[in-house]
């Protein structure tokens, strides 16, 4: 499928439109002829054979069709800017959509730049194409056959006169088209680098001025931009080698038509009065020439657009979310079975090896290990983040892969470490998994996750508006609002992952006997540093480089005096 078959499909829902559109264009074209007709009638009878009757009705019949090419041209633009708007709008819903769908795998390797550009700038280049580039090729193409035409019905040696420099603007307009494609395709790559620098300097706007990096990324966004101008300069280049000469040969229509069209009148082959319709249908040759070469720069930006987008469009993602699943209960059984995993982009590298444990609903499940050790990978297996490239990960006894993937998700929740707070208030951000929830549940959940206190010293308390990434809160504080938000979904399994490494001990210990109150029915995850966190599990995994070393309670592990009860002492030390 093409690029052209490929926006129909957008443009076709409005096939209505699209027909009145056109019809409207014609009309509005087919007026253009009537008035350069009238301008040679007005010389031939009016001022040379004297029939001054005529001129007030020519006149008037002239002034109204440019009213009503006035009005028709209004309405048609308008109709072409609905259309446009319309397609525009289905990208950018099945553009989200998909976003929504992709997998981690994706966002590991997509810059949020890039994907910033083709939300916008690509969808703005492919608007202007189907509400602005469509119709004037319509026109151009109208207007010149009309003019072959009339023209010929005048004087067709003349009109072949003129129709003769046409292959010239052929062969002008096929060579730009050719070289500026792959400088528009520079453009779109340059602009998006350029984006994802600025969006990478606004989130880590912090850092930035932390390590007073500040000359050093003005340098960097200094490159790209240079880097931009560089290729909208080769842009301008390619327009400039070929626009002068395409305007050019269009001027050159008027001398053409000029000078024999002259001499036709001196040979007595043509009135006056015909050489002056003739000279009015010119610009209905000469525009179609002028307008070529941008037309064909725009089609070019709309191509480079088109491909951006439907390459996103088209991202399988490795985990497929199907629709319409059956909700079915999940009671929160989790079973490794032999269980590795790599990273798609690092085979070699495995992240975890043959990972095997059991976990019942009611028990809690430890997780510790060094930094880079595998922990978040594990428990990010349980929710389908990825799948594993070996093994199996089984909730209540069926595999993680069979399971409705949204289904599976909404029995499970997650703290993650890099806590993310949307821009809404306190009491959305709580409720987001479960927008059904009451106050009272809020306010429960938000004192077990010990953030009901500072909630309420806030002055808008629930109704605070916290920032983009939860500016305006301390990192334990969001922690705290995080661990909320997924206790307040009443999940099936909970996982929190290093939850309350931002917490100082006595609120870690006063968080962890609240959540012993409620997670009795619901199989929990605590992946945490310190062995203060999860001492209390009934199953302790100790990883190092993707394995899992040990396993068992605190007492077998500290009565097996290996890595865990090392990792014990040192703490004990440190305390
Ligand atoms: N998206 C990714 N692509 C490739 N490698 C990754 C990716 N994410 C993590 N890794 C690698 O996988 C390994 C395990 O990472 P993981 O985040 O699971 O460790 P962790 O034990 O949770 O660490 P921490 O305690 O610091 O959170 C690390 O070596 C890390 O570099």
């Amino acid at each position: 499928m093409n690029n052209f078959q490929w926006i129909w499909k957008y443009i076709k829902q409005d096939f209505n439109k699209v027909t009145w559109g056109i019809i409207l264009l014609i009309a509005s074209s087919l007026l253009i002829i009537i008035n350069p007709l009238l301008s040679g009638v007005i010389v031939d009878d009016v001022l040379t054979k004297g029939r001054h009757d005529k001129l007030v009705p020519i006149l008037l019949i002239m002034i109204g069709i440019t009213i009503l090419r006035t009005i028709l041209r209004y309405l048609y633009q308008i109709t072409f800017e609905r259309i446009g708007q319309n397609a525009i709008f289905g990208i950018r819903e099945n553009m989200f959509s998909k976003l929504t769908e992709l997998d981690f795998d994706f966002f590991n390797h997509t810059r949020v730049g890039d994907i910033m550009a083709r939300m916008t700038g690509d969808t703005e280049a492919i608007r202007h194409f189907v509400c602005w580039v469509i119709y004037n090729i319509v026109e151009c193409v109208f207007w010149f056959v009309s003019a072959v035409v009339v023209m010929g019905m005048i004087n067709w040696q003349l009109m072949l006169c003129l129709v003769a420099v046409t292959p010239l603007i052929f062969i002008l307009t096929q060579r730009m088209a050719k070289e500026a494609h792959p400088v528009f395709f520079e453009i779109r790559e340059s602009f998006s680098r350029l984006n994802s620098m600025v969006e990478e300097n606004i989130s880590g706007n912090r850092v930035v001025k932390a390590f007073s990096r500040e000359p050093f990324e003005i340098e960097k966004f200094n490159d790209r931009n240079e880097d931009y101008k560089k290729r909208n300069m080769e842009s301008a280049a390619v327009s400039m080698t070929y626009l002068p000469w395409l305007d050019g040969l269009a001027g050159s229509l008027g001398l053409i038509a000029l000078v024999i069209g002259g001499l036709f009148v001196i040979q007595g082959r043509m009135t006056i009065g015909e050489l002056v319709a003739f000279n009015g249908f010119l610009w209905m040759l000469n525009m179609p020439m002028r307008m070529s070469g941008w037309l064909i720069n725009d089609t070019q930006r709309f191509s480079a657009s088109c491909i951006k987008i439907r390459e996103m469009l088209s991202t399988r993602s490795s985990i497929a979310v199907k629709r319409g699943e059956e909700e079915q209960v999940m009671k929160g059984y989790v079973e490794f079975k032999d269980v590795s995993f790599h990273f798609s982009d690092d085979p070699d590298s495995m992240v975890l090896s043959h990972v095997s444990f059991k976990a019942e609903p009611g028990q809690t499940i430890g997780i510790l290990g060094e930094t880079g050790s595998g922990k978040t990978t594990l428990v990010n297996l349980i929710s389908r983040f990825y799948d594993p490239t070996a093994g199996q990960v089984l909730i209540d006894g069926v595999d993680a892969r069979k399971w409705p993937i949204r289904n599976l998700r909404e029995h499970i929740a997650m703290v993650m470490q890099d806590v993310f707070l949307f821009s809404n208030t306190i009491e959305d951000n709580i409720a987001f998994g479960n927008p059904y929830v009451d106050q009272g549940y809020i306010r429960q959940v938000a004192e077990i996750a010990d953030a009901n206190a500072f909630i309420e010293g806030m002055p808008q308390g629930y109704d605070t508006i916290v920032g983009e990434r939860g500016v305006g809160l301390s990192g334990g504080q969001k922690q705290r609002i995080s661990l909320a938000r997924a206790l307040a979904k009443d999940p099936s399994i909970l996982i929190l992952d290093d939850t309350t490494s931002a917490v100082d001990m006595e609120t870690e210990s006063k968080i962890q006997n609240e959540l012993g109150k409620i997670t009795r029915e619901k199989t929990t995850f605590i992946i945490a540093h310190r062995i203060s966190s999860v001492r209390e599990a009934d199953l302790i995994l100790v990883l190092d480089k993707g394995i899992v070393v040990e396993q068992g309670t605190h007492q077998e592990l500290v009565a097996k005096g290996g890595e865990y009860f090392s990792i014990y002492q040192k703490q004990l030390g440190d305390e």
